[in-house]
């Protein structure tokens, strides 16, 4: 495993006792307010000394107490980027990034400036100052300085947190491009479904200092009990088939035909398409003289009901999962069973642009 991470540490009135490792890519810190997410990432940036841990990136050591290793911060070959860009207002947009460089060991220097500036797509913006960038390209350029630094991790907090949706939507790409271009692993602390489900490799939920579940996001959103009804979800790998002159595309997945409004990727293209649960709808009949253009049919493989109205009913679709959120009263007045056909209904509407990524979705294990 490229990442593994073990801690314990504790406050008066509570404890962060967390041990979960993780292959390359990014890996996802998912969790409410309070769960432990920054004292995890503050212990991982040697801001905080811990009772007991060990974190190692690669075979990169950077705190052992056990054996007494405790590398200071600035030691730790970390790449940071923080929810606002930070970047130094005096400096270029270039100078920034190589101020990243500057830090690296020489040896180190993997990653050149030419190749980040073009990953990232920042040639235009080498001479102005952060001043004169938008929140996205300020985001971007920390990107890139993170990435110049020859990090051994990199740590990013929320870093989409302060932006609207549309810059979301413009930086979301270029995490992906970090995701599947770039050996570092990344460790990415998010409280939002639709980035977990875009961009995790692997998903660390932790529930009031506890791992709650760890797994990929389709296991790990699927686990109402981990992540909670409102942002439960389903994660299907789909390949886009074809556009179509009314604005619709048209998608495969295990589950079959997918059709969503018009997304930009070509034909062949494989994404991963997030479906929030609580958009989808059951019917144990084949639906008919419905609007919706989705009707996915399957076995219910699980029931679980919520301590309030709600309830999670999961489809096995192909070899795909699919989840609804509907009412505990639906499932009794449906008779709702494990091992019934029952129809899944999906609005092409209710998946927006932010929940379709690139990138493969591991298959979930049996
Ligand atoms: N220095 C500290 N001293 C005492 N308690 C602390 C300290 N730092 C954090 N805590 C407590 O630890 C718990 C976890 O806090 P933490 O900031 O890690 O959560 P979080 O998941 O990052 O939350 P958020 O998403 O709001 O940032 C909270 O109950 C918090 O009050």
């Amino acid at each position: 495993m490229t990442l593994q991470v073990s801690l314990r540490h504790s406050f008066k009135g509570f404890t962060l006792d967390v041990a979960f490792s993780a292959p390359a890519g990014v890996t996802v810190l998912f969790g409410p307010s309070g769960s432990g997410k920054t004292t995890l990432i503050n212990a991982v940036a040697g801001l905080l000394r811990p009772d007991q841990g060990r974190v190692v990136a690669h075979d990169w050591v950077l705190l052992d107490t056990q054996a007494r290793r405790n590398l200071p911060p600035h030691k730790r070959r970390l790449g940071y980027i923080f929810q606002e860009g930070r970047l130094f207002p005096h400096l270029t947009v270039r100078q920034n990034l190589l101020y990243g460089r500057w830090f690296a060991p020489r040896d180190a220097r993997t990653e050149g400036l030419t190749r980040v500036v073009e990953m990232l797509g920042i040639g235009a913006l080498l001479d102005r100052r952060p001043g004169a960038l938008s929140g996205g390209e300020k985001q971007r350029v920390a990107i890139g300085r993170a990435l110049l630094a020859a990090p051994k991790l990199i740590l990013a907090d929320e870093p989409l947190a302060a932006l609207d949706e549309a810059r979301k939507a413009e930086i979301l790409p270029y995490f992906e491009r970090l995701r599947d271009e770039v050996s570092v692993p990344i460790l990415y602390v998010s409280h939002s479904s639709a980035e977990v489900a875009r961009l995790a490799t692997t998903v660390v939920a932790l529930k009031a200092g506890r791992v709650a579940a760890c797994g990929t996001a389709a296991q790990v959103l699927g686990d109402v009990a981990a992540v909670g009804a409102r942002a439960a979800a389903s994660v299907l790998s789909a390949r886009v088939v074809a556009h179509h002159s009314d604005g619709l595309s048209e998608l495969t997945t295990a589950a079959g035909s997918l059709w969503l409004p018009r997304i930009s990727d070509q034909p062949g293209t494989t994404l991963r398409v997030r479906i929030a649960a609580q958009e989808v709808i059951l019917s144990r009949d084949a639906p008919q003289g419905l609007s919706a253009l989705n009707i996915l049919s399957g076995l219910i493989t699980d029931i679980r009901l919520g301590n309030g109205p709600g309830a999670l009913v999961t489809l096995a679709i192909g070899d795909e999962r699919l989840s609804a959120r509907i009412t505990r009263r639906s499932v009794q007045a449906m008779g709702l069973e494990r091992g019934q056909r029952c129809h899944a209904i999906l609005k092409s509407v209710a998946v927006a642009p932010e929940d379709v990524g690139t990138g493969r979705q591991y298959k979930v294990a049996e």
